[in-house]
């Protein structure tokens, strides 16, 4: 089994772009609901991750039920709001696939999905002086999280 990055609708390349580096970088595989904010062929996502695209095991789809419908394993979901922080959780089962579910760069998650999965909504500590993290910066830190409690999984 395996931990997947899925992007709700992300908006901005640099970020998708980013995301997919360290996602190749560790095995990780990523999921992006349409619509995005950009076409794959996009010049700043292939500046972003250029060299690495065709390492990565990028998955589409049209809505987040698709989506929810074509894969099986356990949510979390990332955003400010969530009552636990993203260490609290215990990631260690490498025989479960774990979906780390990001919100869109401008508006989160949507309502529905906030709800069905509320009790397993994440925080990554931050203070009030800003409105929330960079979208590429939380993927990071939950990759290496889930990795770091799986043992590193054979990653140096
Ligand atoms: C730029 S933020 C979205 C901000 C949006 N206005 C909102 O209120 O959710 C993009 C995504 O990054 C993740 N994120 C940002 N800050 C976070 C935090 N402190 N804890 C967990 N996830 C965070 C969430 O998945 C969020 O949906």
């Amino acid at each position: 089994m395996a931990n997947h990055i899925v992007l709700y609708q992300p908006e901005i390349p640099a970020n998708t772009g980013n995301i997919g580096r360290t996602c190749a970088g560790t095995g990780t595989t990523l999921h992006l609901i349409r619509p995005l904010g950009f076409s794959t062929d996009d010049k700043m996502l292939k500046r972003a991750g250029l060299d690495y695209w065709h390492h990565m095991d990028i998955r589409y789809y049209d809505s987040a039920e698709e989506f929810f419908e074509k894969t099986e394993g356990v949510y979390y979901l990332l955003t400010k709001f969530g009552e636990r922080f993203h260490t609290e959780m215990d990631f260690s089962d490498t025989d479960r696939n774990h979906y780390f579910v990001f919100g869109r760069e401008t508006t989160g998650l949507p309502d529905w999905i906030m709800e069905r999965y509320a009790d397993n909504a994440l925080r990554i500590p931050m203070n009030d002086k800003i409105r929330s993290l960079n979208l590429s910066n939380t993927a990071a830190i939950l990759i290496y999280e889930a990795l770091r409690q799986q043992g590193n999984q054979g990653l140096h």
